[in-house]
């Protein structure tokens, strides 16, 4: 009988966290919870708890410590509540596995806190690489503990990879749906709105990164991540748009040969691959159909229109802090974006706007990384409110 892997789920209540319960209550005998975490959905994790019966719960969010402790009251779950209880409980004994699947910068410290102890990191939450990729690769390394790759690309190259020697890749290609907007002109863009934004062709996701897969902010954090996950420099990392989202990366070897990973758009996979590495487990998730998808099609992403990609890249070849201000004023943005306070395309220009203001660092340590992302947070702000008139007068 294989021993029962013991997890940590940061951010249980989100698409990633929710899809992740799902392979472990369809893999009860592979499975134990440990810890599960939420920034404010109290009833849902509370409802999880109560199913899976976790050491520890952490509501992020403080005013909703009294609502989950008194649930939970009589159960044998802890509950805690704030921040720095996310770095706490991922260091408990006995967890094998965290996956990281909280959104945004929120998701470094507690990665930071679970690979010092040794713990292996499913990690979905791409923002911790991209912000502090050279840290946590060090870590990462320091530690021995394994970093597996959750996103669906990545999931992909990895799989890829098996077999193989690192040494003998010449490039990858990230694959990219292209978005709602996919062929839309920057006039059509300037008037779209968070709605319009949040239908996603191809994947049901939170609303953060389903912002990002639209302004093709997504593929720019992804070719970050990319780079600190498998070593590369940045010259070998391309993208191509694939409308379909069934090829989900692809890596060419020295030779010229090019291996490709294919799938339905369900995150079930990458996860249960991650959850379960090196295994592959049988299920009952919908097998792909050759007669369903008669034509794939692969086109180059319009990086004029769509101009975050380039920032992207720009902030990975200036490298040290350059990539922290890029995620945190993309946070900032998208959040606003999403309440309807600045348009699509002002988006890019708030972006790139703070990343001329920032101080650059070359060699940041994680309070370095704090500090820039707070400092740019602010002047990301400042910039939303000075072009919001200007936006309200356009519209
Ligand atoms: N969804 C997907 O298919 C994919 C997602 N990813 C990546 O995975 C990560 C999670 O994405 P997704 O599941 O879509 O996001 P969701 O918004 O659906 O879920 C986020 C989860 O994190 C919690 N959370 C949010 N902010 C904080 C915070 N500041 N502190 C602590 N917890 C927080 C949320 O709690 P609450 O519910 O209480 O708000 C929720 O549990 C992201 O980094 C994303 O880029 C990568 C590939 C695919
Ligand atoms: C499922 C996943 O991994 C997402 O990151 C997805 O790839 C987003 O789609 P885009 O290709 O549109 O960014
Ligand atoms: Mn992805």
């Amino acid at each position: 009988m294989v021993k029962k892997k013991q997890l940590a789920i940061l951010g249980a209540t989100g698409s990633i966290g929710t899809q992740a319960l799902e392979v472990v209550r369809a893999n009860p005998d592979r499975f134990v919870i440990q810890v599960l975490t939420a920034a404010a959905n109290a009833e849902l994790l509370i409802q999880q708890a109560l199913e899976f019966r976790p050491r520890a719960v952490v509501i992020a969010d403080e005013r909703k410590y009294a609502e989950v402790k008194k649930a939970l009251a009589g159960t044998s779950t802890a509950v805690l509540a704030g921040n720095a209880a996310l770095e706490e409980v991922v260091q408990g004994d006995g967890i094998d596995l965290v996956l990281t699947a909280l959104v945004g910068s929120a998701g470094l410290r507690p990665t930071v806190a679970a690979i010092r102890a040794g713990k292996d990191i499913a990690l979905a939450n791409k923002e911790t690489l991209v912000v502090a990729g050279q840290l946590v690769m060090a870590l990462v390394e320091k530690h021995g503990v394994n970093l597996l790759p959750v996103d669906s690309e990545h999931s992909a190259i990895f799989q890829c990879l098996v077999g193989e020697d690192s040494n003998s890749v010449e490039k990858i290609y990230l694959t990219a749906s292209g978005g709602p907007f996919r062929g839309k002109s920057r006039e059509y863009l300037a008037t779209v709105s968070h709605e319009q934004a949040l239908r996603h062709p191809n994947w049901v996701m939170g609303a953060k990164i389903t912002i990002d897969s639209a302004t093709l902010m997504n593929k720019g954090l992804e070719v970050i991540e990319a780079k600190w996950l498998f070593g590369l420099d940045i010259r070998q990392i391309d993208v191509v748009v694939h409308p379909q989202s069934i090829v989900h990366s692809l890596v060419q070897f020295a030779d010229g040969s090019i291996k490709a990973q294919l799938g339905l758009p369900d995150m079930r996979l990458p996860i249960q691959y991650a959850l379960m590495y090196p295994e592959r487990v049988k299920n009952s998730f919908k097998r792909f159909s050759f007669i369903a998808y008669p034509e794939f099609t692969f086109e180059q992403p319009d990086r004029q229109t769509f101009r975050n990609l380039a920032l992207a890249y720009h902030a990975m070849e200036r490298g040290g802090n350059v990539p922290c201000i890029l995620n945190a004023a993309n946070e900032v943005v998208v959040a606003e974006f999403l309440k309807g306070k600045v348009g699509f395309l002002q988006m890019s220009d708030i972006i790139e706007e703070t990343m001329q203001a920032v101080d650059h660092l070359p060699l940041p340590s994680l309070d370095d990384y704090m500090a820039t992302d707070s400092k740019s947070r602010e002047i990301a702000t400042a910039l939303v409110t000075k072009s919001k008139n200007l936006y309200h007068i356009v519209k």
